[in-house]
């Protein structure tokens, strides 16, 4: 069901800018060069994790200048709403991982229970490294485990509700050219 329009206007609005376009733009400039340094000869096959991944895949891919396999899994745990809850899974890979480098690049690792499972299905499936790459990491001490961390992080962010960059406000504004917190959250 769609949203009253007025109401996901006013959400931007009222937004607090957390990050701009240039300062995003800039820590996937330093993502790119790390994982260039570190996957170059790798062979890796790179995962979006849809939908909030598309929008940082999408721009960091074209920032990998080495052979790479792309794809996607699909797997929500927000479901359109602010908190999370229990992963379901919409698509999983259609490569075979078996012995392979694979490289997950999601949004935000918030609490992390999405890319912990994410990770746990790849190795599952018998790849031989998995890799997680984040636009975002949310501050706070309620990780999955303890200091978890994805390997490659572009920018750290306060305990808020963010969007923008992929991120949505109730399915809003994924399309938003910066991370902005929303206002009370
Ligand atoms: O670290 P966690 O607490 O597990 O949260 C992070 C996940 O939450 C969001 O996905 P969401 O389930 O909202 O689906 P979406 O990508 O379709 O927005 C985001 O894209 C991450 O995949
Ligand atoms: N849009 C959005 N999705 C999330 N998934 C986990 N944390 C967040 C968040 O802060 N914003």
């Amino acid at each position: 069901m769609s949203l009253d329009l007025d109401h996901v206007r006013q959400v931007m609005e009222e937004a607090d800018c957390l990050y701009t376009q240039q300062q995003v733009e800039a820590a996937m400039d330093r993502m790119a060069a790390a994982i260039t340094d570190q996957l170059k000869d790798s062979n890796p096959i790179v995962y979006s994790v849809m939908n909030g991944g598309l929008i940082i895949a999408g721009q960091l891919l074209t920032r990998l200048n080495f052979p790479m396999e792309v794809g996607y899994l699909h797997a929500t745990r927000y479901r359109n709403k602010l908190s999370g809850s229990e992963l379901f899974w919409k698509a999983r890979a259609e490569h075979s991982l078996v012995g392979r480098t694979v490289l997950i690049i999601d949004d935000i690792l918030d609490e992390g229970h999405t890319l912990a499972a994410i990770m746990e299905y790849c190795r599952d499936a018998g790849a031989e490294q998995v890799l997680t790459a984040v636009l975002l990491d949310k501050t706070h001490d309620r990780k999955a485990y303890p200091d978890m961390r994805a390997d490659f992080t572009g920018l750290d962010v306060v305990d808020r509700y963010v969007f923008g960059y992929g991120l949505d406000y109730k399915g809003y504004w994924r399309n938003a050219a910066g991370i902005y917190a929303l206002k009370g959250h």
